[in-house]
């Protein structure tokens, strides 16, 4: 069941005319512990930017319904080694969601190389605005991942679990037929360290609560969601939780999203921080390599395990 109004998630305003996202500042410290029991207590917020230029962003959406509206032939051609990535579409257990993965989401090169690829004479409707709202999404992410480590006061240890290649997904989900409440995307936790996404304003994200209801979202035109990943959770020693979440889609209008999924260099090595580890929290999971763990949700065991579980069937103590 699904429930609109009488649960909310944390609201947290990232207000660039305020001295609160000046480090050390008194603000800069409530934002923190705000931004941290957001991460423990939800597993996500609503983080509103007013950074982000509002038209960069609405002009990235336009481009996006655009590059869905290609000829398939020419979004097949975005093909990547890595899993999740590349042009994903025509699956039959979602058949309403299409999506595109482009690694390496900050470096210029690579957004310029995915937009010769869809568009090889004129590229100029999607590259600068997206551009544009990668640079701020940049800033954002790096102003995040200071606040998580500074909200457990480990702000110094930069090299940890925040330093991530961003995959950045573009994704459609097709109006359901008249009349439906249609599976968009199937409940699932985030495999990465954290994920940042934004929307069209066509509803359709939902979230789990702890007691196990379904909560759909409705963030504001600058808002973003923050999600904790299996990653971020397993770093914490579990205090952070990673939320379960699903698309659904009603109404007769398409949804648009753009996400940019946080993980780890390949070869890093997950660990709790010691100082995260006590006895009123012991340790929860062991340390392990990440591309072992992508390795396992891959497996046959890791594929026939709940994705909100597989992280505890992993690396569990
Ligand atoms: O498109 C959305 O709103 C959700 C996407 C999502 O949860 C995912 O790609 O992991
Ligand atoms: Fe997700």
């Amino acid at each position: 069941m699904v429930s609109d109004n009488e649960f909310q998630i944390p609201v947290i305003k990232f207000s660039t005319d305020s001295k609160d996202l000046d480090r050390g500042t008194e603000g800069w410290h409530n934002l923190c512990k705000r931004v941290r029991e957001a991460c423990e207590n939800y597993g996500c917020f609503e983080l509103v930017y007013d950074k982000m230029p509002i038209q960069s962003r609405a002009e990235t959406f336009s481009g996006i319904r655009q590059l869905f509206d290609l000829p398939l032939d020419i979004k097949k051609k975005n093909v990547s080694p890595k899993p999740n990535s590349g042009y994903l579409g025509q699956i039959a257990a979602v058949p309403l969601y299409e999506s595109f993965g482009i690694d390496d989401a900050f470096n210029y090169d690579s957004l310029k190389s995915f937009s010769e690829l869809m568009w090889p004479n004129d590229h100029d409707l999607f590259l600068p605005a997206v551009t544009v709202m990668l640079k701020s999404l940049d800033g954002l992410n790096h102003l995040i991942g200071t606040m998580i480590l500074d909200g457990f006061g480990l702000g110094e240890k930069m090299e940890s679990i925040m330093k991530c290649e961003p995959l950045l997904r573009l994704m459609k989900y097709q109006a359901p037929p008249s009349g439906e409440y249609m599976n968009g995307l199937v409940p699932h936790t985030d495999m990465g360290s954290y994920t940042l996404l934004c929307d069209d304003q066509v509803p359709g994200l939902e979230i789990e609560t702890k007691d196990g209801q379904w909560i759909r979202l409705s963030p504001s035109p600058n808002s973003f969601i923050f999600f904790v990943g299996d990653l971020l959770m397993a770093w914490s020693n579990g205090r952070m939780r990673s939320a379960r979440h699903r698309v659904m889609m009603s109404g007769d209008k398409d949804r648009y999203s753009l996400a940019i999924f946080g993980a780890p260099v390949d070869g890093s090595i997950i660990k709790a921080p010691k100082e995260l580890i006590d006895e009123e929290h012991p340790q929860v999971f062991k340390e392990f390599d990440y591309l072992d763990f992508v390795k396992f949700r891959n497996s046959e065991e890791g594929r026939a395990t709940d994705s909100e579980m597989q992280m505890f069937v992993f690396a569990g103590i």
